[in-house]
């Protein structure tokens, strides 16, 4: 199901320069990378796509569902940034609650709720309280609130930050596994990690797109001296305009 982001325009406040200007991009199916910059507008453009910010112009829709639309929030599902932590749910119960809110049944919910805490190895935690976790560990709860409904866009911001070298691998094959069923469009700062697996980049600079369309075509822009596996952060070095 295609995403639409038709000339998108958001600022925070009137009269500051808007963080997205203009903004046009249709998602594929498949793994999206979002990359640029801190202060790019990564996060802005998340927040907007899961529903929970406006643009000031220009129109989002899925499969013709506008982002306007109440019903559009339950289609989409979102890790945000932080994920923050609650002093009486247990991870299961923080999940579960999670798929609730989109519409799932309770016992549906419940049953998700171990199924995805397995899938980002979580399961041995299911029954702690998400206040007692270890901030990568909330990371997966975040990853498995996104994975424990039906949506048809899944949006990651940032979801390997905090993660150890073991789960980001984990999570790396996760993501290719989810993204085969479901399109997942993440920003991310791990350029050389996941460049690669993407089956589209989009580049951001100041709200602006330098760069969008399949990994191949983005890395033909590393530098030919580039050494092995160094492609995809020279392609970003070069379309940061940083060389
Ligand atoms: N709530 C807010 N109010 C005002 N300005 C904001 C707000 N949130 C973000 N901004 C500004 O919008 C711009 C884009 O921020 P955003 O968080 O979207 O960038 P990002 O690309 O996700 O950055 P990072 O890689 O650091 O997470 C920045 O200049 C930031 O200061």
């Amino acid at each position: 199901m295609s995403l639409l982001i038709d000339d998108v325009t958001f600022r925070y406040r009137r009269r500051r320069p808007p963080v997205l200007d203009r903004f046009t991009h249709r998602t594929t199916d498949g793994l999206t990378i979002l990359l640029g910059p801190n202060g790019a507008g990564k996060s802005t453009l998340l927040s907007l796509l899961a529903g929970i910010s406006r643009p000031n112009s220009g129109r989002i829709a899925l499969g013709g569902v506008e982002s306007t639309v109440r019903a559009y929030r339950s289609e989409v599902a979102w890790l945000p940034q932080h994920v923050p932590a609650s002093k009486t749910l247990t991870a299961r119960e923080y999940v579960a609650y999670i798929a609730w809110l989109k519409g799932v049944d309770r016992s549906t919910a419940w049953e998700n709720a171990a199924r995805v805490l397995g899938r980002v190895n979580l399961a041995a935690e299911a029954g702690k309280r998400t206040a007692h976790l270890s901030g990568g560990q909330l990371r997966r709860v975040g990853i498995a609130c996104a994975l424990a409904h039906n949506a048809k866009l899944i949006l990651l911001d940032e979801p390997t930050a905090g993660l150890d070298p073991h789960q980001r691998s984990v999570f790396r094959a996760l993501v290719r596994e989810v993204a085969a069923e479901t399109p997942v469009l993440m920003s991310t700062h791990d350029v050389a990690d996941l460049a690669e697996e993407a089956d589209t980049v989009t580049c951001l600079l100041a709200g602006r797109v330098t760069y969008d369309g399949p990994t191949a075509g983005f890395l033909t822009h590393a530098a030919t001296e580039a050494a092995p596996g160094r492609q995809a952060e020279s392609a970003y070095t070069t379309l940061m305009g940083l060389v």
